[in-house]
């Protein structure tokens, strides 16, 4: 398998999984948000803030589409959002492709965020009440797209470790 995509909500864990993923199998991982943030030379919050959103999910095709037709054995870890424009969720049922939705509640996702939103511009400017009703509304209209990975795995009440090892048998 080439390309091993990991996808979900904001704060369901892409990132952290993937690194540890990556340590595991020993295959390199890119997170899509960086390799965004390189290209533009802007942080995701200063595209939002100077570009707007509709230039970020355009530029956010372009390096996904990128990175699908590099050659190398990679991780990728999606932003939350990359599934759910573009068409992008047609892309993850290509060719030498696994992609695993990472699946997590209302709940863990409120509580992940909640400690950690200043990087998210979607959410950064949201007081707690806000958030839980943005994070619910947002994750039904979203999960359409997530559910087109070809499997899926639920990260509630599991630890990081749980997590991957789930990932390992699902790509034994
Ligand atoms: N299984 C887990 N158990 C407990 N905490 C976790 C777990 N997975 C991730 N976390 C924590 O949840 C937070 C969000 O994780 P992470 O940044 O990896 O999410 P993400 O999906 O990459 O978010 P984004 O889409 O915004 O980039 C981090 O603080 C991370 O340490
Ligand atoms: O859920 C989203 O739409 C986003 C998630 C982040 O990973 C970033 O890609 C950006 O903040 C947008
Ligand atoms: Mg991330």
């Amino acid at each position: 398998m080439k390309k091993i995509i990991l996808l979900g909500y904001m704060g369901c864990g892409k990132s952290t999984i993937a690194n540890k993923l990556s340590q595991s199998l020993k295959i390199p991982f890119v997170d899509l948000d960086e390799k965004i943030e390189e290209k533009a030379n802007l942080s995701i919050n200063e595209i939002f803030d100077t570009r707007g959103e509709i230039y970020f999910r355009k530029l956010e095709h372009q390096v996904f589409v990128e990175l699908l037709n590099s050659p190398d054995k990679q991780i990728i870890g999606l932003g939350g959002g990359t599934p759910c424009y573009a068409n992008n969720h047609e892309l993850l049922n290509g060719e030498n492709v696994a992609s695993i939705y990472l699946k997590a509640s209302i709940d863990t996702l409120f509580r992940r965020l909640s400690t950690n939103k200043s990087k998210r511009p979607l959410i950064s400017q949201k007081n707690d009440v806000e958030m839980k009703e943005f994070i619910a509304t947002h994750l039904f209209e979203r999960s359409y797209y997530y559910n087109q990975a070809q499997f899926k795995v639920t990260v509630d009440e599991k630890t990081i470790d749980q997590v991957v090892l789930d990932i390992e048998c699902i790509l034994a």
